[in-house]
């Protein structure tokens, strides 16, 4: 099966649709006011709604409270959810959508422990660890660092660019990949060669 591919931070509908036309499976859409990748509820419905059928359009979220979730629920139709602080099972599984769990990982990072705290995540997205950013670092971990026996769909994040992904995926042969920074010409702004330079990337992967 072909490696699924996420593109993170879209802000804009062109964006949106040149990340559909190399092939993306999923855009991802950043709720959270610090990023520079942060969208309005407003432009977030606008980009959802240029977004034909089969391409997943997925709500990232911080530590973000229930009514924030539940206010851009109301407005942009998203298929998926993705939990990217420190929120608990409990509180993932309180929404009418399925959710995907982020892990920051790093060193002693118990990626088992997590699969069982999250069992019904319909993934954990490893990303790399970073003191000061939640996400969207544009740096890699140690792909060494990821059991091999994982009970949750593995999508890899961080620091993926065109000229690593298809060593990412032979290596760690994750259900699917997550880019953003690697496929931007600015922070935000994505990059529509980049973007299909990393699906080339992806599809050049021998797993
Ligand atoms: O992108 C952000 O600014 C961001 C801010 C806070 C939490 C998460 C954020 N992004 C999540 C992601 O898009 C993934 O971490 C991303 O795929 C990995 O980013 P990158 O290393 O730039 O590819």
């Amino acid at each position: 099966m072909r490696t699924r591919v996420k593109i993170c931070g879209i802000t804009r509908v062109e964006d949106a649709l040149a990340a559909v036309a190399a092939g993306a499976d999923a855009i991802g859409l950043v709720f959270y006011a610090p990023s520079p990748r942060c969208v309005s509820v407003e432009r977030a419905a606008e980009i959802a709604a240029a977004i034909p059928a089969f391409v997943s359009v997925v709500g990232l979220f911080v530590d973000a409270s229930r009514d924030q979730v539940e206010q851009v629920l109301q407005a942009v139709p998203l298929d998926l959810l993705q939990f990217h602080g420190e929120e608990p099972p409990d509180y993932c599984r309180q929404f009418a959508r399925p959710y995907i769990k982020a892990v920051a990982v790093r060193e002693g990072t118990n990626l088992l422990q997590y699969a069982a705290d999250y069992h019904d995540a319909r993934g954990l997205l490893l990303d790399t660890y970073h003191a000061a950013m939640p996400g969207g670092t544009g740096q890699v971990f140690d792909w060494g660092l990821i059991p091999a026996d994982l009970a949750r769909p593995v999508i890899l994040a961080g620091g993926l660019q065109a000229d690593n992904v298809a060593q990412a995926i032979a290596q760690v042969r994750p259900y699917a990949v997550d880019v953003s920074g690697g496929v931007e010409q600015s922070k935000g702004i994505k990059d529509a060669a980049r973007m299909a330079a990393f699906m080339r990337g992806v599809g050049n992967a021998s797993v």
